[in-house]
């Protein structure tokens, strides 16, 4: 009842809370008295029936003097030293929370008040920290900062080394503001015990919030608690210097992977392409000689009877168009047969080898030697008239004549007969100049062997023979 009177005596009970104190008790962005203690007021207020003017100060230490100008007449949550005791009477402590040592990640292992003798130690001004940091280490060289968030920044960004501070509200100021590069190194040995406050002039307040504690439940007491202080310790987050550090490594790795891949993709490429080329050199190879199987003769190397042919025809249709001289001739082995018979197939082989070397140097780059039968030559003799091609056909029978090839125990010689024929007006088909050079060689067998006949001389003398069509018609 006295209470209720004093409460209607005096309805301006002015309330200074430390106004950057959080989660114990802060104004937040828009300017509302939040945190434990605002929730314990709350309480205060509703069950009472009371209401308090809540005043908001720069810092604590604004606090301190306006309370002690008479101005302020209760505080929330403040700890109770003898300075304090002389002008404010406190209730009995409501919280309790211990005071730790905050340094820098870099600075390593666990760290006790007297280890920080020589650093740059933060305290905030006036707060019962402060004092009790002077008293039990004077060697300590103290910052002081009118609040945590001020003296948490000093640390994180290296203007000072250590904060003693409230572990809930460093927790709380390191996560809003990013300071991730920051830790508790250790208890300070200081566990603020915070009361209310009212002003000694005011004895009756003191007991009226008493009181008001008193009549909350542990329940509730512990329902606000938990609602501002995590009990989980604070989420593991990576600093930036450590988010850089895996990006760079992951970067050097993903580059070096890259890298290696490529190495072995070019290798891959070299060893395909390698063999690529080898095979493209094999078929090329491969391709060649099939040419020359399809083109060739086996035994002597000269152009085949088809090939021969072809080409033959190209000339001949070359001199048509261009009215050129052009000359042919057959060219066939005398008594083969004999010789065959009397040496052997082997040396019959021998001689056809043989003879063909000759062919080959007795006749130009451009003649076209072929075997189109077993012991029968034919050679396409271009720019070449009646004159010039006697010629070299008498001295490549001459050369024939006069080689010999020598076999165990002797030699064995050989001759040939030739026919030959010029390619003019009357020549209107392969198959006429072919004619021709057939009857020519016949007619230098007739003569008794081992010569040259042109056709011309003995064109109107003889018809043609019967028996040689069939080799014609093979040829067409
Ligand atoms: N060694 C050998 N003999 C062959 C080859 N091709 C054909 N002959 C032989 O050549 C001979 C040709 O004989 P003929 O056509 O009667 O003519 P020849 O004996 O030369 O008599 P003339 O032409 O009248 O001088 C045959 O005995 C064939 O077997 C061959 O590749 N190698």
């Amino acid at each position: 009842m006295v209470e209720q009177k004093w409460l209607a005596a005096n309805p301006h009970i002015v309330f200074a809370p430390a106004p950057n104190y959080p989660p114990v008790e802060f104004f937040d962005e828009s300017g509302a008295y939040r945190g434990i203690t605002a929730d314990f007021v709350d309480h205060i207020t509703e069950t009472l029936g009371i209401r308090f003017d809540v005043v908001q100060l720069a810092n604590w230490d604004q606090v301190i003097k306006q309370t002690r100008q008479g101005k302020v007449h209760m505080w929330g949550a403040a700890a109770q030293t003898r300075d304090r005791q002389a002008y404010m009477n406190f209730t009995r402590p409501y919280i309790r929370l211990p005071a730790v040592i905050i340094v820098r990640r870099e600075i390593k292992g666990e760290l006790t008040m007297p280890q920080l003798v020589g650093k740059r130690v933060v305290v905030i001004e006036n707060y019962a920290t402060q004092r009790y940091v002077q008293e039990n280490y004077p060697d300590l060289q103290l910052i002081t900062v009118p609040d945590i968030e001020t003296g948490l920044r000093m640390v994180s960004f290296g203007i000072a080394d250590a904060i003693v501070a409230t572990n809930a509200s460093a927790i709380y100021y390191i996560e809003k503001n990013g300071l991730t590069n920051l830790r508790v190194a250790g208890e300070s040995g200081y566990e603020w015990q915070l009361r209310f406050a009212a002003s000694r002039a005011m004895p009756e307040l003191i007991s009226i919030l008493q009181k008001g504690l008193d009549s909350i439940s542990e329940e509730k007491k512990r329902e606000i608690y938990r609602r501002w202080i995590s009990l989980e310790a604070p989420a593991w987050k990576p600093s930036r210097e450590l988010i850089v550090l895996m990006v760079a490594l992951f970067s050097a790795l993903l580059i070096a992977a890259i890298l290696l891949w490529n190495r072995l993709l070019r290798r891959r490429v070299a060893h395909k392409t390698r063999e690529l080329e080898d095979e493209l050199v094999a078929r090329g190879e491969l391709e060649r000689e099939l040419r020359r199987l399809a083109t060739t003769d086996e035994l002597t190397g000269v152009k085949n009877r088809r090939h021969w042919l072809a080409l033959a025809k190209g000339e001949f249709s070359r001199n048509l168009r261009y009215d050129g001289s052009l000359s042919m001739a057959m060219i066939d082995v005398d008594r083969f047969k004999r010789l065959n018979d009397t040496y052997g197939h082997a040396v019959g082989d021998r001689v056809l080898r043989g003879l063909t070397d000759i062919f080959r140097r007795e006749l130009r780059v451009n003649d076209i030697l072929g075997r189109i039968g077993g012991e029968e030559f034919v050679v396409v003799l271009p720019e070449t008239n009646e004159e010039m091609a006697h010629a070299v056909l008498e001295r490549l029978r001459i050369a024939v004549e006069q080689w010999h090839c020598k076999i165990d125990g002797g030699e064995v010689r050989a001759s040939v007969s030739i026919g030959f024929s010029m390619v003019d007006e009357q020549v209107t088909s392969m198959e006429e100049i072919l004619r021709r050079c057939d009857l020519a060689m016949y007619e230098a067998k007739g003569q008794g062997r081992n010569r040259v006949v042109n056709y011309r001389i003995i064109a109107d003398r003889r018809p043609p023979a019967a028996d040689r069509v069939s080799v014609l018609r093979s040829l067409r």
